[in-house]
């Protein structure tokens, strides 16, 4: 898949490739943060603990918005697969920009997931895959760049839905035009709907979250991730929030 070549953008097919391989720096990322307490003081807005000078928000959300300032001007924005976290703090790229070619609707930088995925891996995520409910001091720097690889690794999954919403959208225009002007949500989403796709996903995590989430070279290791936890994160969590995604840029397809 090439965005610079939009015939290899919405063959679904290509899109489905990338999804899987999304899937190991997802579960490589969250085997990196399980070797870390849950550290809940790094996700309190306005911290004593952490004091931030002139900064409301959490130490994570500080980490995470002086990253996107410097990936910013380093060009990771202009990509059409990357979603900033905080699109009104990002800047112009120092690099010269890449004339992409048009492959999404207008309307597909304003669907943005991300203060949901925040919220939703902060709440949901990090208490199943982290290494215990506790704090450790020494490891706010580490949980910080850790979460937010995990953060962006999510965010870029669960916007590719946009993808998958425009290759469907193209092999059924007449379909979903009428669905779209008749705001009919319920029926979007049961045409977008692939329950044989997402029987595979989750049959696949549970063999991938067998083989990479344990040292089988040293039978008294800990199992880091399991594939319970890894087949519920994508099943409650990943997958309904790229089929929102999907409903979402689908209802503004044809502003
Ligand atoms: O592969 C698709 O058709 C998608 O829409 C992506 C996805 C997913 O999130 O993985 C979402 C909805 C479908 O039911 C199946 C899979």
């Amino acid at each position: 898949m090439d965005f610079t070549k939009p015939e290899t953008v919405f063959k679904l097919e290509n899109i489905r490739n990338e999804l899987v391989k999304m899937e190991d720096s997802i579960i490589f990322q969250f085997i990196e943060r399980s070797h870390f307490p849950t550290n809940g003081n790094v996700y309190i807005e306005s911290n004593a603990e952490l004091p931030l000078d002139d900064f409301e928000g959490s130490f994570l959300d500080w980490a995470l918005m002086h990253l996107e300032i410097t990936e910013s001007q380093l060009r990771r924005f202009e990509s059409p697969d990357e979603t900033p976290f905080f699109p009104d703090k990002i800047l112009d790229s120092i690099l010269p920009s890449i004339n992409y070619p048009t492959l999404l609707a207008p309307n597909a930088e304003n669907v943005n997931y991300n203060d949901k995925i925040k919220n939703v891996y902060i709440t949901e995520i990090v208490p199943l895959v982290s290494k215990y409910d506790g704090d450790d001091a020494n490891n706010y720097g580490s949980v910080a760049m850790t979460d937010i690889q995990c953060l962006q690794s999510l965010s870029r999954r669960i916007h590719f839905g946009k993808f998958v919403a425009e290759a469907k959208f193209r092999s059924d225009e007449a379909l979903y035009t009428k669905l779209i002007e008749e705001r009919d949500v319920e029926s979007i989403m049961k045409h977008i709907t692939n329950s044989a796709v997402e029987e595979k996903i989750l049959q696949r995590l549970t063999t991938k979250a067998e083989v990479y989430g344990v040292d089988s070279t040293n039978k008294d290791s800990q199992r880091k991730i399991t594939p319970e936890y890894l087949v519920k994160i994508y099943k409650e969590l990943v997958i309904p929030l790229t089929k929102d995604v999907e409903v979402e840029y689908l209802l503004r397809r044809l502003d």
